[in-house]
């Protein structure tokens, strides 16, 4: 943490006004990771010291209520990080914060070492490469699998001088990739409305994608899956590391376990701020944790 502009500005200050927005071609990029391969982005987010999410001291009030309580938090630059806690304990306000949907009260949000995203609004967010999954997938239920990829790719406002009317070679190649990324290769043709809540699922992740996220914040992706739609979901973010970094929410412990691993570090979150982080196998044996949420 205190290698961060946040904490230690001489180093790397942090500009002012929206850093790397502006005509929609200069989204900034996670640097050294492929973004599925296909688009070179001239200005990475600054991840220099390793950090592509940080939060210190956010505070977010809800009339005298304390939704997120001095919360402080880094992610990694690549890292896959499972966050959980109780109902209520702040998560998705936490993701709010991050999208812009919420104002802090205080405190610092930034992505990678200079993008303040405090001073941004949602849309501005969207742009610096921030994707949001929300728990019901969202989808044009009317549309074939392929369309639904090709809609994604065209509202990225960097595709629209190369995407004519029909689509031309690299465009179709992501969007091959992307069915293959997300194992819906045979199911192109067909209407989305049609696809399991699993696919579905799997193809509104696709969809964010098609955007190149650097991070990509999934709330409770795995809620109402069967366990091998679950399963499949986990092995499809498994497949992301290195390509975007990602922050999951989720309840389900299988879930996080498969997406953890030993290793893997796990924050729990309670009452707005976070209870214990480390590996689920350090977490789940927290005597604070296994109190306020596990049980024993
Ligand atoms: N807009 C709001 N107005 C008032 N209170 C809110 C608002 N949004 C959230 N809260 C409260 O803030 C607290 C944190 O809510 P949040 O949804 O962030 O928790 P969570 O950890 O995501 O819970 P869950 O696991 O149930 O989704 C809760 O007590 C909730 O009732």
């Amino acid at each position: 943490m205190d290698t961060h502009p946040a904490t230690d500005r001489a180093k790397a200050p942090a500009p002012r006004g929206a850093p790397g927005l502006g005509d929609g071609l200069d989204r900034p990029a996670l640097s050294g990771a492929p973004a599925l391969g296909h688009v070179v982005q001239p200005n990475a987010i600054d991840v220099s010291h390793g950090t592509i999410l940080y939060l210190e001291d956010v505070t977010v009030s809800f009339g005298g209520f304390r939704a997120l309580n001095k919360l402080s938090l880094t992610v990694d630059a690549g890292e896959l990080r499972c966050v959980i806690g109780p109902n209520g304990a702040g998560k998705t306000t936490m993701m709010d914060v991050i999208t812009g949907k919420t104002s802090p009260d205080s405190g610092k949000v930034y992505l990678g070492q200079s993008i303040d995203l405090t001073r941004l609004n949602e849309p501005q967010i969207a742009q610096t490469g921030i994707g949001r999954k929300f728990q019901k997938p969202t989808v044009f239920e009317q549309h074939p699998v392929w369309e639904n990829l090709e809609l994604a790719m065209k509202a990225d406002k960097r595709w629209w001088a190369s995407l004519r009317a029909r689509l031309d070679r690299p465009a179709q190649a992501r969007i091959e990739h992307t069915l293959e990324v997300i194992r819906l290769e045979s199911d192109a043709r067909r209407l989305a409305g049609e696809l399991s809540h699993g696919q579905k699922q799997r193809l509104e992740i696709g969809m964010l994608l098609m955007q190149q996220p650097a991070l990509l914040l999934l709330d409770e992706p795995a809620a109402g899956m069967t366990d091998d739609e679950t399963m499949e979901l986990a092995v499809l973010l498994n497949r992301l590391r290195g390509t975007c970094s990602m922050m999951v929410v989720e309840h389900d412990m299988e879930f996080v376990a498969a997406l953890a691993g030993a290793t893997g570090r796990v924050t729990v979150m309670a009452e707005g701020r976070v209870l214990a982080e480390g590996s689920l196998d350090h977490v789940k044996r927290d005597e604070a944790v296994i109190e306020s949420y596990l049980g024993r």
